[in-house]
């Protein structure tokens, strides 16, 4: 079960100057099984070489690669996918994509658009922002409750919006299957601390579904 855990985004300002690969090895090592790469800055060319770059990485850590946003670079590669409301159809991908290739959707603090998202063939659903984002500031409105009221869809739920090691703990208590982060992991000014910073939220998860 590898949608379960800590689940680091990168950024491509915080892992500039050569830290993409070793900082997302290094929270590899801390535990996560899945990493989404997440670059609006980039060339195509270069998005293809640093997602081809840590697809390897995921192969050797036996961990899932999820595409941010682009559905040509997770078909062309063969990995997972992540959309937001504005970034194309759920339904598509679903097409495109294997049956069993991971497909995330954000659903802000909607349950209804959560509801949406599984109909048209969301594995898992991503909630946020819970808590304020340097990354990605904006109002807060997703509210710690709703991870419980959507556990009927069945399907992992996802939190994310600046979440830190000690905000972490009650959204896994109210349902969190993913804690997705970016900030608190890896503005870091080393990978051994990457990975310190990774294996406490991996510790913060139930061991017995880790795995
Ligand atoms: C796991 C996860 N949840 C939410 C998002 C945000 O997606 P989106 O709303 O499309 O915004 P951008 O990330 O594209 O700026 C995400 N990427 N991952
Ligand atoms: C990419 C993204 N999406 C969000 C949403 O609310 O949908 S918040 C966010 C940024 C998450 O980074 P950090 O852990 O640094 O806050
Ligand atoms: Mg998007």
């Amino acid at each position: 079960m590898k949608l379960y855990g800590l689940y680091p985004i990168t950024d491509s300002q915080l892992l500039a100057d050569g830290r993409l690969v070793p900082y997302c090895e290094a929270a590899l090592k801390g535990g996560a099984r899945v990493l989404q790469y997440r670059d609006k800055s980039s060339s195509t060319k270069q998005r293809l070489y640093e997602a081809s770059a840590l697809l390897e990485l995921c192969h050797a850590y036996n961990a899932e690669l999820i595409i941010n946003d682009e559905l040509a670079l997770a078909e062309q590669l063969g990995c997972g996918l992540h959309l937001g409301q504005g970034d194309g159809s759920l339904t598509e991908a679903r097409l495109r994509l294997t049956e069993s290739a991971i497909i995330g959707a954000t659903c802000h603090h909607h349950l209804h658009l959560a509801e949406q998202a599984v109909a048209q063939g969301a594995s898992y659903v991503a909630f946020g922002r819970f808590f304020s984002s340097q990354t990605k500031p904006g109002e807060v409105l997703a509210d710690i409750d709703l991870l419980q009221q959507a556990q009927f869809l069945q399907r992992p739920i996802v939190a994310i919006g600046g979440i830190e090691l000690d905000s972490a703990a009650p959204l896994i208590s109210h349902g969190a299957a993913m804690i997705a982060v970016i900030h608190a992991l890896f503005a870091a000014s080393t990978a051994a601390e990457v990975e310190r910073r990774a294996r406490a939220f991996t510790d913060l998860f139930p061991p017995f579904a880790t795995n």
